[in-house]
């Protein structure tokens, strides 16, 4: 019996294979953001037009390749030539309008179905950016989607802390596409200066910069977006009360008493403008010591006290830990490796910021009281 002649493959077939290729930062299939004009096909050799949003696209590489290996894959094909251009600014536009729909301006608005955590300590240097940057991770290892906001102006650390000390998001038209790290999409004001640069910005520009970053960022849908504030209780503390008024607020602190006072105070200036503090993270508490004592470098109690005074839960206790403080030097986070008592206790405060969930706090209520 002779052979079955090989399948005759059709445009449609290969169409229907490039439905699977994503684009990496926009995160939709590139036959949903009309990156593939044509398809053609001439008996089993197939010619895939391919449009990048910007030229340079940095991810340009991989979707050629993602595009030429889905092509290859439809029974039939022999061969695949992908001829790579850019989209015509029209093109380009009308795809960043279709794909910010008739979102609002701001898509974080208390209505969103996106949740907000902003973190926030009373001074520097207590591991507030650790505990953010560890969380957010933490967050996206539960299969949320997540998206992290380094507003510590003055003193990001988050691209660091993620191991993207160098990465530059992407312009596409006015958008600006944030860059991934460990599966959070993260922006920071540390991808657009001199890392060595100081930021001295007044008020008026620190709040338009965090006003661009929750409305020009596409973060597409997220389930959590996480904020790094800055220590203490100044301008963009402010700023992020007034454009998040329905953010849930942790607070960082250590175990020591002295620490308490200042704590409460950032936690205050969230409440006055209309934020709910949802509970008290304490960290560098006690280090646990080879011959199983515990050695409580900074006291202890100072968690439990900022959490008693403010009326809301202690959520979690973050020992002391080398290996924590190591990754964070090395920007691969601590919860990425199993066993650190460090990691533990921040995958427990994951599970119950997420276990919470989205209180009602600043959202319009949908049914009427009769
Ligand atoms: N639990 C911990 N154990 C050991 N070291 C820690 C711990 N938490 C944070 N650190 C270390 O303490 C230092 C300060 O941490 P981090 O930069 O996160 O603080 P911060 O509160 O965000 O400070 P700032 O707001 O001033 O930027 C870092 O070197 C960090 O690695």
């Amino acid at each position: 019996m002779a052979d079955a002649a090989p399948p005759t493959p059709t445009e449609q077939d290969v169409r229907r294979a490039l439905d699977r290729v994503m684009d990496p930062e926009l995160r939709r299939p590139v036959t949903e953001l009309d990156m593939v004009p044509r398809v053609s096909v001439q008996g089993d050799r197939v010619t895939v037009d391919l449009e990048l949003t910007i030229v340079g696209c940095p991810a340009a590489d991989r979707i050629e390749r993602d595009v030429r290996a889905a092509a290859s894959s439809v029974p039939g094909v022999a061969s695949v030539d992908v001829a790579v251009g850019v989209m015509a600014p029209a093109v380009r536009d009308a795809l960043i309008a279709r794909l910010r729909g008739d979102r609002p301006a701001m898509p974080f608005t208390p209505d969103s179905l996106t949740r907000v955590i902003a973190v926030t300590s009373g001074k520097g240097g207590v591991g507030k950016s650790t505990i953010t940057a560890n969380l957010a991770v933490a967050l996206a290892q539960q299969g949320l989607r997540v998206g992290l906001v380094d507003a510590d102006v003055f003193g990001f650390s988050i691209p660091g802390l993620l191991g993207i000390a160098g990465a530059k998001p992407t312009r596409v038209g006015e958008a600006i596409m944030p860059p991934r790290a460990h599966d959070v999409a993260v922006i920071s004001i540390g991808m657009f200066v001199d890392e060595r640069t100081a930021v001295s910005w007044r008020g008026p520009m620190l709040h338009r910069t965090v006003q661009q970053f929750l409305t020009d960022v596409y973060f597409g849908d997220l389930d959590v977006l996480v904020l790094d504030m800055p220590p203490g209780t100044g301008d963009v503390a402010i700023s992020v009360g007034q454009l998040l008024p329905h953010a849930e607020v942790v607070v960082v602190t250590t175990p020591q008493k002295a620490a308490a006072d200042v704590a409460e105070r950032s936690a205050l200036v969230a409440r006055q403008t209309g934020q709910t503090v949802i509970g008290v993270v304490e960290n560098m508490a006690g280090l646990a010591q080879p011959d199983g004592s515990v050695l409580e470098l900074f006291g202890s109690g100072g968690g439990a006290e900022t959490a008693e005074r403010l009326g809301v839960p202690l959520l979690a206790r973050v020992p002391l830990s080398i290996a924590l403080r190591e990754g964070g030097d090395e920007g691969e986070p601590i919860v990425l490796v199993d066993g650190d008592p460090a990691a533990e206790a921040i995958r427990d405060l994951a599970r119950a910021i997420a276990a919470r969930g989205r209180g009602l706090a600043g959202r319009p209520l949908t049914v009427s009281p009769r």
